[in-house]
């Protein structure tokens, strides 16, 4: 694998940050990949177990001399780390993201972004429940999407970025900055809120007890449980500024939540049923465009079945 990028500085050595990094090592598409991170703690855990190439004690000395930059950071922390970062960045350098809102990481890090400098935002559409150094893994964005997007950001800053991407398994595709907030409003903002909610009703419920909702979960409700276990300060900045989209969303989520309470206390079983018919032709659909790797053969079923 050729080089894409000499220096590359992740800052923020999470879940993501430390996935890139092992993944950057398997395809050998930079040099040196310097790293930061806020707190002695989590310095001091990459430098054990060897996250990084140098781990420094300072976003300024991490990014000086990099070609690739990426903010690795909560959504709600971009402004403030690209401010303290902003008047050390090499001239001709990028500046990327992966966070999962696009507007307001644009609005908070664009403006600071020096003249020479040039910032194309990234999220890439895979992650776990789990964070910190230690959760990362090389394979994490295989056969994943990221989400490239530009807004108006350079063709050849762009292009180098996506052969980034690529080099760590995943697949590029762009898009404008309100339509992604909204695709990722309803693809994984809010089906989050909803896993949060499910499993604090259950946690709120007196008459089931808490060793009862542990020893009966079933598959579908231990889903639930393992995306409401995803950190808290991720999902409160996404929350706070991905706002007009999941607001929309949860509005549309609460008009068809009532129209099934209805048919519920009717007893309109067509309506279930017909809902229910459509919504199982979505997940097959998912299925057949082999966008879930992790289900089982039997799930591979036709989508007109
Ligand atoms: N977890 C996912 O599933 C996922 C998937 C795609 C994108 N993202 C996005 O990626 C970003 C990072 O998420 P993650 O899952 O790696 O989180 P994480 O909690 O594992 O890591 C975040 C890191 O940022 C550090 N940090 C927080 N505030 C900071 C600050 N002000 N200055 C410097 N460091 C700071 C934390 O200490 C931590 O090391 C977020 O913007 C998130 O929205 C997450
Ligand atoms: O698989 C998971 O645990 C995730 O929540 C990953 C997930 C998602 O919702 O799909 C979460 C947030 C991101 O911004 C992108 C991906």
């Amino acid at each position: 694998m050729t080089k894409v990028y000499d220096r590359v500085a992740l800052i923020g050595l999470g879940l993501i940050a430390s996935s890139m990094f092992w993944a950057i090592k398997r395809a050998g598409v930079a040099g040196e990949v310097t790293g930061f991170a806020r707190s002695q703690e989590t310095r001091d855990t990459a430098r054990r177990i060897g996250l990084c190439d140098r781990v420094c004690d300072s976003a300024i000395e991490a990014v000086e001399e990099a070609d690739l930059v990426v903010l690795c950071v909560p959504v709600g922390a971009m402004g403030a780390v690209t401010a303290e970062i902003a008047p050390h960045l090499k001239q001709g350098a990028t500046v990327s993201d992966v966070g999962s809102v696009k507007r307001s990481v644009i609005e908070a890090v664009r403006p600071q972004i020096p003249e020479g400098v040039n910032f194309v935002g990234a999220h890439p559409m895979a992650g776990t429940e789990h964070s910190g150094p230690e959760s990362g893994f090389a394979t994490l964005f295989d056969n994943r999407w990221c989400l490239i997007v530009p807004d108006g950001a350079s063709e050849e800053a762009t292009e180098r970025l996506e052969r980034f991407w690529q080099a760590l398994g995943a697949n590029c595709e762009r898009m404008e900055v309100e339509h992604h907030d909204l695709v990722c409003a309803v693809v994984s903002h809010i089906p989050h809120l909803i896993a949060y909610t499910m499993v604090g009703v259950a946690d709120d419920l007196s008459r089931v007890s808490d060793q009862e909702v542990i020893k009966y979960s079933a598959a579908g409700f231990r889903d639930f449980t393992r995306i409401a276990a995803s950190d808290p300060t991720m999902w409160r900045d996404v929350f706070l500024t991905n706002k007009e989209a999941t607001l929309e969303i949860l509005g549309r989520f609460t008009e068809e939540l009532f129209a099934l309470q209805r048919a519920i206390r009717t007893g309109d079983g067509d309506e279930l049923f017909d809902y229910f018919t459509r919504t199982r032709a979505i997940r097959r659909g998912i299925i057949e465009a082999g966008q879930d790797t992790e289900a089982p053969d039997f799930g591979r079923v036709k989508a007109t079945e």
